[in-house]
C-alpha cells in the first residue's frame, strides 16, 4: 500500500501528517514504527493523524502517535501543525479550530504572521490525574535514579511531565536521566522528563526526553508544563519565552484553573508518499 504524507515541524519537533478525512487510515504500531525511522522510513518525532469527528460544535479529531508507535493523548507542537495542515490543505476555512484529542477538546487560532496559538486547557497538579505516585500533592518530588536523586515537579498537560531545574541545560545529562525518569516507577504510564534553566523571571532555555521519542528539538507541551512549573516554584512569572534547540515558544497561564496559552511556529516541509 502508498500512503500519501505531510512532512510538518514546529519548532524542529517534527511529524508526518496523514489525512484521513477523505477516508479512514489504519496503522499497525510497527507502520507507525517504519514511517517514523530516520533510516528506513520518512523520519518523524510524531505521527498526527487528522480524522472526522461527530462530536457537536468540534471541528476535527486528531490523533496522536510517538515514534514507538505507542497512541498518546496530546502534543503541543503537533497541534499548531495540524491546524495549520486542515487550513492549507482547505480542509476548513476557519481559523478558530476546535479539534478533539484523546485527552479532550481544545482550541486553536490561526494568526496572520503564520504563528499559531493554542489553549491547551489547564495544567493538573494531583497526583493521580498526572498520574504519579505520591503520598501527597507537592510542588517539589525527590526521585530516587540509579545513581543520585532529582527533584522534579510533576504536571499534566493532557499527557504527563516531570519538570527538572539544572544549572545549565547544554551540559544537562538528558541522555544518562531522561531515559530512567522517562521509565521510572512512580510514572506508571511513564512520562515526559523536563530539564529547565531559568534565564530569568520571564525566561527559560529547556530540552525535553520525550516519552516514546527520546530527545527533541521541542515539545509545546514540555514547554508549558516547565513555564507553569516555575511559575508554581516562584521562580518564573507570565509570560514565559522558552527557548528550545529548535526554536521559541511563549507561553502565557493566569494561574488555578486557567488555561495555559502557547504560541508558537508550525510549518510544512515536503508531500510526499510511502510504500508499506
Ligand atoms: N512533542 C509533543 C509531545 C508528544 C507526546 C509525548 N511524547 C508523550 O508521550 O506524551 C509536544 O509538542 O507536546
Amino acid at each position: 500500500m502508498k500512503l500519501r504524507f505531510t512532512k510538518m515541524q514546529g519548532a524542529g519537533n517534527d511529524f508526518v501528517v496523514i489525512d484521513a478525512t477523505r477516508a479512514p487510515v489504519h496503522l499497525t504500531q510497527a507502520q507507525i514504527q517504519h514511517i517514523a525511522n530516520r533510516y528506513f522510513g520518512v523520519g518523524c518525532d510524531q505521527l498526527l493523524m487528522v480524522e472526522n469527528t461527530d462530536t457537536p460544535n468540534v471541528d476535527f479529531r486528531y490523533r496522536i502517535f510517538n515514534a514507538d508507535g505507542g497512541e498518546v493523548e496530546q502534543c503541543g507542537n503537533g497541534a499548531r501543525c495540524f491546524v495549520r495542515f486542515v487550513v492549507e490543505k482547505g480542509l476548513t476555512n476557519k481559523r478558530e479550530i476546535k479539534v478533539e484529542t484523546a485527552s479532550g477538546v481544545i482550541s486553536l487560532s490561526l494568526q496572520d504572521d503564520g504563528q499559531v496559538t493554542v489553549n491547551m486547557g489547564a495544567p493538573r497538579f494531583v497526583p493521580a490525574q498526572i498520574p504519579f505516585e505520591a503520598a501527597e500533592q507537592s510542588t517539589a518530588y525527590a526521585l530516587p535514579l540509579q545513581k543520585e536523586t532529582v527533584t522534579v515537579s510533576a504536571v499534566s498537560m493532557g499527557n504527563p511531565h516531570a519538570v527538572m531545574l539544572v544549572d545549565n541545560v547544554h551540559t544537562a545529562d538528558v541522555g544518562g536521566l531522561g531515559p530512567q525518569i522517562e521509565s521510572h516507577p512512580r510514572f506508571p504510564q511513564r512520562v515526559n522528563a523536563g530539564f529547565m534553566q531559568i534565564l530569568n523571571t520571564h525566561e527559560i532555555n529547556l530540552r525535553v526526553y520525550e516519552r516514546g521519542s527520546g530527545e527533541t528539538l521541542a515539545c509545546g507541551t514540555g514547554a508549558c508544563a516547565a513555564a507553569v512549573s516555575g511559575m508554581q516554584l516562584g521562580v518564573l512569572q507570565t509570560p514565559v519565552k522558552v527557548h528550545t534547540r529548535g526554536g521559541i515558544l511563549t507561553i502565557t497561564w493566569q494561574g488555578d484553573q486557567a488555561p495555559v496559552m502557547m504560541t508558537g511556529p508550525a510549518d510544512i516541509v515536503f508531500e510526499g508518499e510511502i510504500q508499506l
